[in-house]
């Protein structure tokens, strides 16, 4: 694969600059750390390197140094399409160099050749009752594939034979066994969705089509292209979001255990799973209807909009898809999908009311100064999008995400095991040294 070419010529140096930062600078501080933010889910605290990409608070994401609009205007696409092929996508991701037309296609090809799911995964689904939540029943089918991981086999075996593993060679166990897994989640992701909702089929992979098309096929949308456009810029806009995310940082600390590409994704996808991370994209659209809902079903008009707003925030309600841990802007990745809308949808009532909410919520979530950021995030257009286009089963929105996602998480992984960082052990103290600290610091400030 030119992927593993890639990669292979730019280890010496990048094993190089990591060394000399380590050897030369090892003690150098980076940054303190506040008792708030030991109390205040460590936000802010700089303990992490991730070079996959990179969110600065006032502009967002950058994927290997790219915008989104970047991204998306660089990376090659199919001939009839505007949007990029996730095959090109992950090279970046993976080789920190935008790819052209035929590596981004090998990687494509690739997937397809590598999308057989073995039986049993279909069975472990199909033996949860059909109410499971679908990030459930894909969390257990990508932990349904571990026995295949390939790295987990080689580390067994080699503890039984004179020549070992050399960690050197981790990460290339790391990146098939992640080929292997994003070749399969179409497939996965489209059976969770047949099996609960329409008609339990089980769709094998087109090699004719991409990533995104496959998996628009398996649901029943071959003939729709403009869906096929959505899923190709769903799942480049999700891959990503920096070391620091619930998804990311859980699935990069279990694979610090060596726990092989499976175990790590499965552990990121039951965080992806939590209501103030990606599940917040089935909540939106849900909230979304409730206010049309309140209003007959009709868009309210910005004044009436406003004082339902207040209320709910004075009842102490979280709006699902305002907010964020890091940003202080709107989400670029909110941006694209509304540009999207624009272009593509008219008459859609939900898509007016998020234009509208749009208008009417970011002053009003920063009255109080409570929320640090009163602008809307990715998930707040996500599901009226998905609904447009007849994806209506809320609960199925988060394993699109964990699709996408799983797409950057492995891109972490790999280049963990590449880098050679060892396992992940902070500290922690008790709240008596903390009190403890305090008091020292009281005492020096009254001499
Ligand atoms: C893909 C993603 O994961 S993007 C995030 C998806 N999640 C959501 O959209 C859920 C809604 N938003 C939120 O819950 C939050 O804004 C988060 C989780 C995204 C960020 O959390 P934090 O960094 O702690 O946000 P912040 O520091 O601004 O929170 C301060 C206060 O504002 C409140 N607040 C933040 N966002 C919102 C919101 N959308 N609606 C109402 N209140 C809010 C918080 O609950 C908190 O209140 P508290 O002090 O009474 O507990
Ligand atoms: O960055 C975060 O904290 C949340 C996240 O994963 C995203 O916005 O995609």
């Amino acid at each position: 694969m030119k992927m593993i070419e890639a990669i292979t010529e730019q280890l010496p140096a990048w094993r190089e600059r990591v060394n000399r930062l380590r050897t030369q600078f090892g003690s150098l501080k980076v940054c303190d750390v506040t008792v708030e933010q030991i109390y205040g889910g460590i936000r802010g605290v700089q303990i992490q390197v991730s070079d996959i990409s990179y969110v600065d608070p006032y502009e967002g994401i950058r994927l290997r140094g790219y915008t989104i609009p970047e991204v998306l205007e660089y990376l090659p696409k199919k001939p009839g399409s505007d949007f990029p092929l996730v095959g090109g996508l992950y090279y970046l991701l993976m080789t920190d160099r935008l790819p052209n037309e035929a590596e981004a296609d090998e990687v494509e090809q690739e997937w397809a050749s590598r999308s057989q799911i073995p039986e049993h995964v279909y069975q472990v689904i199909r033996q949860f009752p059909r109410d499971t939540h679908p990030m459930t029943l894909f969390s257990v089918a990508i932990m349904a594939l571990q026995p295949s991981s390939q790295f987990a086999s080689k580390y067994a075996e080699q503890m039984f034979t004179s020549e070992g593993l050399p960690k050197g060679d981790y990460w290339k166990y790391y990146l098939e066994d992640s080929m292997n897994l994003i070749a399969k989640l179409p497939g996965i992701a489209s059976f969770i969705y047949n099996y609960k909702y329409r008609n339990e089929e089980i769709v094998s992979y087109s090699p004719e089509l991409d990533w995104s098309a496959n998996f628009a096929r398996m649901i029943g949308k071959a003939e729709d292209l403009r869906y096929q456009d959505l899923c190709r810029l769903f799942f480049v806009i999700h891959s990503d979001h920096e070391g620091g995310n619930v998804s990311a940082h859980t699935s990069y600390l279990v694979s610090s255990a060596l726990s092989d590409v499976y175990l790590s994704c499965a552990a990121g996808m039951n965080g992806l799973a939590g209501p103030l991370h990606g599940l917040a994209n089935q909540e939106c659209i849900r909230w979304v209807l409730q206010v049309r809902e309140a209003f007959g079903g009709h868009v309210p008009g910005k004044e009436e909009l406003t004082d339902h707003l207040r209320r709910q925030l004075q009842a102490g309600k979280l709006i699902p898809g305002y907010g964020h841990a890091v940003l202080r802007v709107t989400d670029p990745r909110f941006t694209v999908q509304y540009e999207f809308a624009k272009k593509y949808i008219s008459n859609d009532p939900n898509i007016e009311l998020i234009g509208r909410v749009f208008e009417v919520l970011p002053p009003i979530l920063a009255e109080n100064g409570k929320v640090k950021n009163p602008y809307p995030n990715v998930d707040a257009i996500n599901g009226a999008l998905q609904y447009h286009y007849g994806v209506k089963e809320f609960d199925f929105y988060t394993v699109l995400f964990g699709m996408s996602r799983i797409l950057g998480l492995t891109a972490h992984i790999v280049w963990g095991r590449i880098l050679g960082k060892p396992i992940e052990r902070p500290k922690s103290l008790t709240t008596a040294m903390l009190e403890q600290l305090a008091e020292k610091s009281l005492q020096s400030l009254e001499r």
